[in-house]
């Protein structure tokens, strides 16, 4: 709770405003069945309407008072949780940006968007809810005793009394429900997680006919979080009985007393009828508690799932270092004995691969899936770390690199394409925020797509859907490779990108992409795409088994050669270059 209620730091000023606020209502709250002792000891019973006027005027005016302060106060109370909670939403969003990808296995998609969004609203509404009741509620209770107090120690004795067995009932109340709001949080994030991957797979969902699995499954997330809500809730609700049941005893208690009070002179009317308001009025505020125990317990349980987030250091250190020479000139990458495993896995991905590629150098990987070729890809940006060796790029071990400046030379188009929501033109300055409008014709011209663009309603201004759904494969595929073009970066990853090209349409883009004179690595299954690269790598299990172009490996390889007449046929194919 602490971490979280540091964000309110800057606000320190509309809080303390708020809160002093809060103060003028409370002691208008408090005061007036003090004037109505007054009113009818001093006034009905004395017959003395002036008395009555008086009092009664000063009632009024300290209504309007409280009025004016409580508008005031929701005005702060507003201002206050908004921004905090805008903070906080800020603050997560820039810490999961940090996270490398052993982070996102400690807290999963669904669960940070419920973070983002669902804890935050919970820390909101306890922030509004404390500058406008919270505080009030407590403070009205103390108040109240005290003026009990003053108006008859005697009398007052029964709440001072039963107030202290109420508190620790509520104490209890809080820490218990906490735990059990922490675990209706968890079923929300279960809830989201079903949401987020039935909305993504719908297609699939449809297509398998899967629709009444899926409602089962979301069923059954959504029954999970029901009955943990109601739970919780069942324990809330036990407050207000309890409470009621204590506040009832206390006025008719007070009542009892009181009426033998008046007979002995030892309470006046005026008196009784001040004190029983008084516990009327702390019953109003401990009712109001249950509520606040429902926010609070669940802002608890919140401020803990969201500091959790924002303690968590990112697996993946940006060097320290500012040599300005450790930077990407020509591109040149070599791999010096790596192994690398993912974090968590105790499988090794990676054994000791090592190859060089030298500026310009078009270099194709071909495999079987699983040996390990995106994951070496994924090291060259850096998006994870090695266990062992060093990946070099123009001679520096890029971990002494600056993350900005490697990354930013390197156009990365990945295996699963992922376009934003937005205009092609906008996808295509999200690879280079700053460039014209020949630069986008130009990487769409040589993406091979300007031609699919132009004819499409808008152009290049046509807004593609999420995850680009109203595009084909290949559509997308170029989209993203232009948007990796547009950065003229200095190493190109093209991670089994031209998979939905027809071989005529590859070839054109690889001769575009001769132009570039970037280093380029692609992932391949097409021998129609190895025979023309500078050098082939043959991936098996992690590692390296041939390397060559493709004459060579011919010659050398039973198993590129297994691959290239599986696609050719024995005789193969004189000359498809
Ligand atoms: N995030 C991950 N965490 C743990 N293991 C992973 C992860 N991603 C991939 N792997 C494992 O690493 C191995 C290599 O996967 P990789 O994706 O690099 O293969 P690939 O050669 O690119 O396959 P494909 O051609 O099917 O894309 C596989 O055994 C896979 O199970």
């Amino acid at each position: 709770m602490k971490r979280v209620l540091s964000f309110l730091g800057p606000y320190r000023f509309a809080v303390f405003i708020a809160l002093s606020l809060t103060l003028i209502e409370l002691a208008v709250e408090l005061v007036q069945p003090f004037l109505m002792s007054r009113i009818i000891d001093d006034g009905i019973m004395q017959e003395d309407l002036s008395v009555v006027m008086t009092w009664g005027g000063v009632m009024v005016g300290l209504s309007l008072l409280a009025f004016a302060a409580g508008i005031t106060n929701s005005f702060y109370a507003a201002h206050v949780s908004q921004n905090t909670g805008f903070d906080i939403r800020s603050r997560l969003f820039d810490k999961v940006q940090s996270f490398a990808f052993s982070n996102f296995s400690q807290f999963p998609t669904s669960s940070l968007m419920t973070r983002m969004t669902n804890d935050v609203n919970q820390i909101q509404n306890t922030i509004f809810m404390s500058l406008r009741i919270m505080l009030r509620a407590p403070l009205l209770v103390v108040g109240s005793v005290i003026m009990a107090l003053l108006v008859n120690a005697q009398l007052a004795l029964i709440l001072v009394l039963t107030i202290p067995v109420l508190v620790v009932f509520l104490l209890w109340l809080v820490r218990k429900a906490g735990s059990l709001f922490k675990a209706v949080q968890a079923r929300v994030d279960r809830v989201n997680n079903v949401v987020q991957e039935n909305l993504t797979a719908i297609r699939l969902i449809k297509s398998f006919i899967r629709r009444h699995h899926e409602s089962k499954r979301f069923t059954g997330a959504s029954d999970e979080l029901r009955k943990k809500t109601v739970k919780a809730l069942r324990l809330i609700e036990t407050t207000m009985p309890v409470i009621l049941l204590v506040m009832n005893g206390s006025i008719m208690a007070v009542l009892w007393f009181g009426s033998i009070g008046v007979n002995t002179g030892g309470a006046s009317v005026g008196e009784v009828v001040a004190i029983v308001n008084y516990v009327t009025r702390m019953t109003g505020a401990l009712s109001i508690f249950s509520m606040i125990i429902i926010i609070f317990s669940r802002a608890r349980a919140s401020s803990e799932r969201i500091a959790d987030v924002l303690e968590t250091e990112a697996d993946l250190k940006d060097t320290d270092s500012n040599e300005p020479a450790a930077k990407v000139e020509k591109g040149a990458i070599e791999f010096d004995n790596v192994s690398f495993r993912y974090p968590g896995s105790s499988q090794q991905v990676l054994n000791n691969l090592s190859f060089r590629a030298e500026p310009g150098e078009r270099i194709a990987v071909l495999g079987a899936t699983g040996s390990g070729k995106t994951s070496m890809f994924q090291l060259i940006p850096r998006l994870y770390d090695l266990d062992g060796g060093a990946v070099r790029i123009d001679g520096h071990d890029i971990r002494k690199m600056k993350l900005n400046h490697l990354r930013r030379e390197i156009g990365y188009v990945p295996q699963e394409v992922m376009l934003f929501t937005g205009t092609i033109e906008e996808n295509l300055l999200w690879g280079k925020e700053d460039a014209g409008i020949d630069e986008i014709t130009k990487a769409l011209k040589d993406a091979q797509i300007h031609d699919a663009v132009t004819e499409l309603p808008n152009g290049s201004k046509t807004v593609i859907g999420q995850r680009g759904v109203n595009l084909s494969g290949g559509q997308k595929q170029r989209i993203s490779i232009a948007r990796a073009l547009i950065r003229q970066p200095k190493i190109l990853l093209l991670d089994d990108s031209t998979s939905a090209l027809d071989v005529k349409t590859e070839k054109k883009l690889l001769e575009a992409l001769k132009e570039y004179s970037c280093t380029t690595l692609m992932i391949t299954q097409k021998m129609s795409t190895t025979m023309n690269a500078d050098q082939i790598l043959l991936m098996e299990d992690g590692t390296i088994t041939a390397k060559g172009t493709h004459d060579e490996l011919l010659s050398t390889s039973p198993l590129y050669r297994k691959i290239y007449e599986s696609q050719f046929g024995k005789e193969g194919i004189a000359d498809v270059r």
